[in-house]
């Protein structure tokens, strides 16, 4: 079984400016590559779970989003970081157009990205953590049975009830991963 780091994409890989999509609005996040190489070095692999209903909402296209996630990757192997997977929601179930409006699984708060990850790449929940700055995303990986869960503070952080380690930026994370 394998162990893996799951990372939340927007606010946590990089700043979320709100539904990026295009190369020059990505700035990946300071100690992103830090905690990634760390993880590595320990074992872990790392997947990338991400709610994109900028798609749905007919902001960008899947095909944006591919071209995007190829070079966000490129850019970490470069840095001597192999992202595993990424898994990403096109879905909303009040805002999106067409097939794309639905009550899906996958959207966090609901845990099916995870669940999926877990099933293709023989995760063991138990021993992985995820890293995100939603309350959703904490939810999510509670719903998955990942107990090492991580809330970097944000301007989304409504202060709702959720069993997380609250950190005040991404580089605190490292203490986590062990
Ligand atoms: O943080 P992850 O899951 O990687 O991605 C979140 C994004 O898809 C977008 O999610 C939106 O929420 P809604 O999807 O509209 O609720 C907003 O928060 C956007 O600012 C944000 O860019
Ligand atoms: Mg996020
Ligand atoms: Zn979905």
């Amino acid at each position: 079984m394998n162990k893996a780091l799951f990372l939340d994409r927007d606010g946590i890989i990089n700043i979320d400016h709100g539904y990026v999509y295009r190369q020059e609005d990505f700035e990946f996040v300071e100690g992103i590559f830090e905690l990634c190489k760390a993880a590595q070095r320990l074992g872990y692999i790392i997947i990338v779970i991400t709610n994109q209903s900028g798609i749905g909402r007919g902001r960008y296209t899947e095909e944006d989003f591919h071209q995007l996630t190829h070079w966000m990757k490129q850019q970490f192997t470069h840095q001597g970081v192999h992202i595993t997977d990424v898994y990403f929601c096109p879905h909303h179930p009040t805002k999106a157009k067409g097939n794309y409006l639905t009550s899906c699984e996958c959207r966090k708060p609901n845990p099916g990205m995870v669940l999926s990850a877990a099933k293709e790449h023989k995760i063991d929940v138990k021993q992985s953590i995820f890293v995100g700055d939603k309350i959703s995303d904490m939810q999510a990986a509670e719903a998955a049975g990942i107990h090492n869960r991580v809330l970097v503070a944000s301007h989304y952080d409504d202060h709702k009830q959720v069993e997380a380690q609250r950190i005040a930026k991404l580089s605190d994370a490292i203490a986590f991963v062990d």
